[in-house]
């Protein structure tokens, strides 16, 4: 279901580049498809919802976010009321931005580092050589993380979760290097051309400089830029880290008998965010007896 949404969000329609042909979104289907991914979506939210009003429900010992959102629905006093689909949208804003991100950036991680002995030995040696015995990954383990940091930036360089960013529109007439952009053009950012042997995953690359993708440097947004980028860039990293760093731990991995590293496909399905096309098969060894 997500990546059905995830695909219909991102991926090219005409329509959206020319007004003028949207009809064709009718004859391909496309329409169809979104009236159907939008019902499915909200007959679970409607299910999600209906199983946290009910008062017989066990209580969490923690609230959990559609809990935080009934509550502020809840109080008339608030300065923006929250609608039933105010609320809907931000669960599907929370659980798509919010997962599949993480997850992607994970999938081609490992991808990278299967394919990639020496990357993958360098990391486990240096999470392995800071973490210890210790058998957790603590989040105060992550700044010592350096190479491991320097692996996730290239991660992030090779395969941005969201590379079309998300759809944003210019809202007045601009100029910029001399190209005029008028108002409401759909605008995406994204320059092959800043990186020497771009197609290589190189994590060194990373190492002794400052580059880094908090939106300074404008080669690396892999959270967007500015003031519509990615509002969890902090969790969404601390996440990100921490779980490689517990992989890179725990386990040795290894590709299933057989196969080899350029059997892997390595195809990208396009949609809002770049998934792999097949499912990622790896055999993962505990480190510890
Ligand atoms: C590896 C992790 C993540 C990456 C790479 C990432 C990347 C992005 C990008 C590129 C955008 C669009 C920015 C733009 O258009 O300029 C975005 C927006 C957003 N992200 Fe993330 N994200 C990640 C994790 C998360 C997490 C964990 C959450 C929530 C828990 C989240 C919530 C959001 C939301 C709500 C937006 C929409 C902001 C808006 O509408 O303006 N993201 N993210």
């Amino acid at each position: 279901m997500l990546e059905e949404f995830q695909e219909l969000l991102g991926g090219f329609k005409i329509g959206d580049f020319f007004p003028s042909m949207e009809f064709l979104h009718t004859l391909t289907g496309v329409k169809s498809r979104l009236r159907n991914t939008f019902r499915r979506f909200d007959h679970f939210f409607d299910e999600v919802i209906e199983e946290h009003i009910n008062p017989k429900r066990e209580k969490e010992e923690h609230k959990d976010l559609v809990d935080v959102l009934l509550e502020i629905q809840k109080n008339k006093d608030t300065e923006m009321p929250l609608t039933m689909d105010n609320l809907k949208a931000i669960i599907l804003d929370m659980f798509a931005a919010g997962t599949d991100t993480t997850f992607i950036t994970l999938d081609w991680g490992t991808t990278e580092l299967i394919t990639d002995p020496k990357v993958m030995e360098k990391a486990q040696a240096e999470v392995r050589s800071i973490v210890g015995e210790r058998r957790t990954v603590m989040e105060s383990d992550l700044p010592r993380l350096h190479y491991m940091k320097a692996v996730v930036k290239e991660i992030f360089r090779v395969h941005p979760p969201a590379p079309v960013l998300v759809p944003r529109e210019s809202m007045e007439d601009i100029t910029i290097d001399g190209y005029n952009i008028p108002a409401k053009t759909r605008v995406f950012r994204r320059d092959p051309e800043s990186w020497m042997n771009p197609e290589t995953f190189e994590p060194e690359r990373f190492i002794g400089n400052t580059i880094d993708f908090n939106g300074n440097d404008f080669e690396l947004t892999p959270f967007g830029a500015g003031r519509r980028g990615c509002p969890a860039i902090t969790f969404g990293t601390a996440s990100v880290e921490l779980a490689l760093a517990q992989l890179l731990h725990s386990f040795d991995w290894e590709l299933p008998p057989g196969i080899q590293a350029k059997d892997l496909d390595m195809t990208e399905v396009f949609g809002i965010t770049m998934h792999r096309r097949s499912h990622l098969i790896v055999v993962a060894k505990s480190h510890f007896p």
